[in-house]
């Protein structure tokens, strides 16, 4: 297997005045590449700035971030980032926001509308293609920028618990359709969630991560696709999975 994403021994710290907060201490993980990863760990154990390294918008205090084969110094096209934040440009309507990675690598108008419309409608909002972000509820923003990253078809996608903020049952639909439009597409993907159920259902592989970025446990999630939310819930493999990831992220408080 080959590792699109690496990263050894990092250590990041945020100085302020004489001290400084250590968000994580010499985290050492390989994505490989087409695999789902999931990250789970609980409120500030460091997994947005996990990502934020990853996507090359930030730098390590010490160790180093690969990408293939290189030292990742910067933000690279290969590697779309759905952020906790809301990155959407406030002048342009959904349509025009999806469209933009396409209109960035000089696709015509003419082929960008089709593909925007189609990922807009899989995101659940159309009839909204012509709203601006100010006009769309936090849920809409988020699947707008979703939308907006899958566009770009990068070849490998990190995502900072995007469905955090929708209700379950919307949640449930995305997740299915990321997995959908995930399969067989050769894509890397670390998704970033504090939910056990959402890494289960969704990754290949579980890392939990604790204080510090410490990783309290690692694991290949076998479970069979395609995975459907309601049924993993009754299957005894995803219960004892859910209690195993469970006693993890308690051991590690
Ligand atoms: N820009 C920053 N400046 C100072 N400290 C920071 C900065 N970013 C993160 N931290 C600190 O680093 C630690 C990890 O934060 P991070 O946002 O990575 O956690 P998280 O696991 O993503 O949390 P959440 O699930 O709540 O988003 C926290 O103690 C936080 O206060």
């Amino acid at each position: 297997m080959t590792a699109v994403l690496t990263a050894d021994a990092v250590t990041k710290q945020f100085p302020k005045g004489d001290t400084a907060t250590v968000a994580l201490r010499e985290l050492s993980v390989s994505i490989e590449e087409g695999s789902f990863v999931s990250v789970l760990g609980r409120s500030g154990c460091g997994k947005s700035t996990l990502l934020n390294m990853l996507a090359g918008l930030t730098s390590p205090t010490a160790g180093e971030i690969r990408y293939r084969d290189r030292r990742l110094g910067g933000p690279d096209t290969n590697i779309g980032y759905l952020t906790q934040h809301d990155t959407l440009m406030p002048w342009r309507d959904v349509r025009r926001n999806v469209e933009m990675p396409l209109e960035i690598r000089g696709v015509s108008a003419k082929q960008r509308r089709p593909v925007a419309e189609d990922l807009i409608r899989r995101v659940g909002l159309q009839g909204f293609e012509k709203h601006y972000p100010r006009e769309l509820s936090g849920g809409m923003r988020r699947r707008a920028s979703l939308a907006r990253m899958l566009a770009g078809e990068p070849e490998t996608l990190l995502m900072d618990e995007p469905f955090g903020a929708l209700d379950a049952q919307l949640r449930t639909e995305l997740q299915e359709e990321l997995l959908r439009l995930w399969q067989g597409s050769g894509q890397t993907v670390v998704f970033v969630t504090h939910d056990i159920e959402e890494a289960l259902t969704l990754g290949d592989r579980v890392v939990v991560l604790g204080k510090i970025g410490r990783v309290l446990l690692d694991r290949p999630i076998t479970l069979a696709r395609p995975r459907s939310a309601d049924d993993l819930r009754i299957d005894p493999d995803f219960v004892a999975l859910h209690r195993e990831l469970s006693a993890a992220l308690k051991e590690g408080q």
